[in-house]
């Protein structure tokens, strides 16, 4: 069974992309040695066979190390000029990076498709979003400066308040949003004027390699350092050598706490991390049915399900049940399919090429404890696509009920009293969002009063999402370590130190006209900056 239609004129690529440079200390240094090849899951034949989109370099320890020296020496203790520099200079830089990553946009997109399936306007919202989250982090910082100009005084000391880098940063990001996500990190840890390293995902990694030249020409050398290969090679000795003040990783707690065990000072190391989730929609009989499903399908399904505030687990009233499912599974089967161009794909090639097997595997397990495909096209296999399965009764003796899925298959639980849904929640490892639906007040009062000791979003009559970028973007227990959003991030990647001083009429003086001078980080007295 296939679909095949031939890629349109517009979406081609040209030929394979042989980026064969990677940056090191303002460098763009060719890689004479083994490179990485990068598939699609996408065909471009109609025997299906994944195309060869090009190669990126399989880096080397040494080069690992490489990265390391340079961001060290950008950084120098804190006495580097990218940490000691005016707070207008950095702007300046980084809003030369934006305008010549706009430039990029076309094969950026086109890249975000073929490299990870995502659908056209989804690769586009990626692209712009990036974009913007790098203006919104330009203006919230100006908004620092502009905050920081008078002073006050507790209990007669003065204090200066100034939010300076951690140091040296180690940059990984997930696939699913290989550009997004990785800069929503990389763009406020360089701009509050620390250094990193950046490894690329497994998949989205080509995207990147267009974006080398303006990061070079952009930043002081050795300021951002990007380098290709694998996480062992790569991540685990520059952890190794204790010299990583943040590990910023969106991805999973797997490889984030091996890393972690790898430095041998980890109590030193700052954590920025975005996890694993498991965010149930709760519905209850008093729900707008129609409303809850259509949200439970973007929620569940958007990019496959392949998204950390994916949808991954539905509790529905036993006295609706019957009418949600119904409604629910005809919804599921009524999506489209196809490639990521093709007008009103909304599912698409699965990246992973293993990650059919994998749902394939939660279905068997699911199946032989009791639970049934719901939706006729439920499973179906074709090439890498596997239609999404709604997975009925679930209960917790199957593996998809506890496992990420991270794909498309939807389990779905029934209850009679709201805490077993509770309950669960409380149990789980994971803490990110909720969506909740329904409608009497007196019932959702008293309950969101709950979910919000429980997870750290709940999402009203909507799915759940991580956006838009200003809301804080976090989680508990096992799903994430600090807080992301435009101003989160700026917090994250900083420290609040100050200049403290004792009231008297000549340091007086001296602290208003510390206020006068440019500085290479904010000065203000509002304690909270
Ligand atoms: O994979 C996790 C992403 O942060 C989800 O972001 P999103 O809700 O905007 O799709």
């Amino acid at each position: 069974m296939s679909n095949f239609i031939p890629i349109p004129k517009e979406f081609e690529l040209d030929s394979p992309i042989q980026a064969n440079q990677y940056l090191i200390d303002g460098k763009l240094i060719e890689w004479k040695g083994k490179m990485a090849e990068v598939n699609s899951s996408i065909s471009s034949t109609k025997e299906y066979k994944p195309t060869y989109l090009g190669s990126v370099p399989e880096l080397e320890e040494e080069q690992a190390q490489e990265s390391l020296k340079a961001a060290l020496k950008a950084y120098d203790q804190g006495k580097g000029k990218w940490p000691t520099m005016r707070v207008e200079e950095r702007i300046h830089c980084m809003e030369k990076f934006v305008k010549a990553m706009e430039t990029k946009r076309d094969i950026v997109v086109k890249l975000i498709m073929w490299e990870i399936g995502k659908n056209l306007p989804d690769a586009e919202k990626e692209f712009d979003r990036t974009v913007k989250y790098v203006y919104d982090t330009i203006e919230d910082y100006k908004q620092m400066d502009r905050n920081a100009a008078k002073f006050e005084k507790h209990d007669g000391v003065y204090a200066h308040i100034r939010r300076g880098p951690l140091g040296v940063v180690l940059c990984l990001g997930p696939y699913n949003y290989p550009l997004n996500e990785t800069f929503a990190l990389l763009i406020p840890a360089l701009i509050m004027g620390n250094t990193a390293i950046f490894k690329p995902a497994k998949f989205g990694v080509l995207l990147i390699t267009p974006l080398l030249e303006a990061f070079q020409e952009s930043f002081p050398k050795g300021v951002v350092n990007i380098i290709f290969g694998r996480g062992r090679v790569l991540a685990s000795p520059i952890m190794k050598t204790g010299h990583v003040d943040v590990l910023a990783l969106i991805g999973n707690s797997k490889s984030a706490n091996a890393l972690i065990n790898q430095h041998p000072k980890s109590n030193r190391l700052r954590l920025i991390l975005g996890l694993e989730a498991k965010n149930p929609a709760i519905i209850l009989p008093h729900a707008d049915l129609d409303l809850a499903v259509k949200e439970c399908i973007s929620g569940s399904l958007s990019f496959n399900g392949q998204r950390c505030t994916a949808l991954k687990i539905i509790y529905v009233h036993e006295d609706i049940k019957e009418e949600f499912l119904e409604n629910f599974t005809a919804a599921v089967d009524a999506q489209k399919f196809g490639n990521p161009w093709d007008d009103g794909a909304f599912l698409t090639p699965l990246p992973e090429p293993d990650k059919p097997a994998y749902i394939q595997a939660l279905i068997d397990d699911a199946e032989a404890k009791g639970a049934k495909i719901l939706n006729k096209k439920g499973g179906q296999h074709f090439d890498n696509y596997i239609w999404p399965a709604v997975m009925y009764p679930v209960t917790k003796d199957m593996r998809v009920y506890e496992e990420e899925q991270f794909g498309p298959i939807i389990p779905v639980v029934y209850f009679t009293d709201i805490n077993e849904p509770l309950d669960d929640m409380a149990d789980s490892n994971y803490g990110q969002q909720v969506s909740l639906f329904g409608k009497d007040v007196e019932v959702l009062s008293p309950l969101i009063d709950t979910l919000v000791n429980l997870v750290c979003r709940v999402n009203l009559n909507s799915s759940c999402q991580r956006g838009p970028d200003v809301y804080p973007f976090t989680g508990r227990k096992d799903s994430a370590k600090s807080t992301l959003s435009v101003h989160d991030a700026l917090r994250s990647f900083s420290i609040r130190t100050f200049v403290a001083s004792k009231d008297n009429p000549e340091n007086v003086k001296i602290l208003e006209e510390l206020l006068q001078h440019k500085q290479s980080s904010f000065i203000s007295t509002d304690y909270i900056l």
